[in-house]
């Protein structure tokens, strides 16, 4: 049995529309951001809040669950600026209660998503996992503590992680059931593919100015599939004992400019974007681009969609869209 905290958002709604397949799934999400609909009919759902440990306490009781993936916070760059109270306590404090609980109930799997914001604006070509963390906004702090809590945790309690740090995730199920859903939507593919469904009145870009080919910031753009691929393997080598306590980078290694996923966009869906040039968003990096060697070498994963794929099927869950 494996619990999935937040599985009724983007990324953890994927997942479990695949971990299913394998084992029993539970779900717990306060639904803050998530979609109920998305939620694969075989998994278990609770609703409840991590930070009201009474809501959940009881599941490691009830069920013999095995590892646990936390997907659960909030995740918008701006709004931890804004309300950085809000990222601590829902990121960092509700992090503490679900470990308090895995403590106690002797659970030592842990597979945490984390991000490339904790690299902040690192100045090199290709982001591994020994670049310095120096994160630039509270969201990316908010998810770096979490990280230095499970690694002091680990030295003191039966406690085994795999820390994935995402770049940027994007695409949707090939099926076209799930996808993208976030409100409001910050994401620059959904954002253009919105646009181009004519639900957008224009796409704008922020910042034609940086120090790139183009002018515009270079993001690694990873397939949803891709990275749910990662998380179950990263899952299997934990409940064998072949890893402990690592940490992994997720992307393409590969960059793209707004303007080529702007292009891409186009290209596929046969519509031209209307565009306004707009003024650089506060604390973006110009270039992010991650080196997934590390897991690829010691795990054997690897990302195998590229941008066409993410974006034809992202563009079809923009076409089907059911939440
Ligand atoms: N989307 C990306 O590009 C990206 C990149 C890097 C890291 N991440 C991280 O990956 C994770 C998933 O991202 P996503 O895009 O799927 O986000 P999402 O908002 O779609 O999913 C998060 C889920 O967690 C739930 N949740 C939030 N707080 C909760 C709480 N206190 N109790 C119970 N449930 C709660 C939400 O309702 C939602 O279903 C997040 O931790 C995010 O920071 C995402
Ligand atoms: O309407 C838009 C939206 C985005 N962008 C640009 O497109 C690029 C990608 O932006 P996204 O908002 O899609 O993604 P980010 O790179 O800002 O954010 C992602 O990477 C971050 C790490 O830096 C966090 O992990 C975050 O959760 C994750 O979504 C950025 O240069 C952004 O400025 C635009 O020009 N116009």
């Amino acid at each position: 049995m494996i619990l999935v905290v937040g599985g009724a958002g983007y990324i953890g709604s994927h997942l479990v529309k695949d971990l299913i397949k394998k084992e029993q799934v539970i779900v717990l999400d306060n639904l803050s951001s998530g979609h109920q609909q998305a939620i694969n009919d075989n998994a278990i759902f609770v609703h409840g809040d991590l930070k009201n440990e009474f809501e959940y306490d009881f599941l490691f009781d009830k069920y013999p669950i095995k590892a646990v993936f936390h997907f659960a916070a909030c995740s918008l760059v701006g709004e931890s600026v804004i309300n950085p109270q809000k990222y601590y306590e829902n990121n960092v404090g509700s992090t503490l209660k679900l470990l308090n609980l895995m403590i106690k109930h002797k659970i030592k799997n842990i597979i945490f998503s984390s991000t490339a914001a904790t690299y902040g604006i690192p100045n090199c070509k290709l982001i591994d996992e020994a670049v310095p963390t120096i994160p630039v906004n509270p969201y990316g702090r908010s998810k770096l503590m979490i990280e230095q809590i499970l690694a002091d945790y680990a030295k003191s309690y039966d406690i085994n992680y795999s820390i994935l740090r995402y770049f940027n995730a994007a695409g949707a199920d090939v099926s076209g059931e799930i996808g993208e859903s976030h409100n409001p939507e910050t994401h620059l593919i959904p954002i253009v593919l919105q646009h181009l469904y004519g639900i957008r009145e224009k796409v704008n870009i922020f910042g034609t100015d940086y120090d790139t080919p183009d002018g515009t910031c270079i993001r690694d753009y990873i397939h949803v599939t891709d990275l749910v691929n990662a998380h179950i393997t990263a899952l299997e080598a934990l409940l064998k004992g072949e890893i402990k306590n690592q940490i992994y980078n997720l992307g393409n290694g590969k960059g793209y400019s707004v303007k080529e996923v702007i292009q891409t966009c186009e290209m596929i869906t046969d519509i031209k974007c209307k565009i306004k040039i707009g003024e650089r968003r506060i604390g973006d990096p110009p270039v992010l681009v991650a080196s997934s060697k590390k897991i690829e070498e010691e795990l054997g994963w690897k990302a195998e969609r590229n941008l066409e794929q993410i974006i034809k099927t992202a563009w079809r869950w923009q076409q089907n869209q059911r939440y």
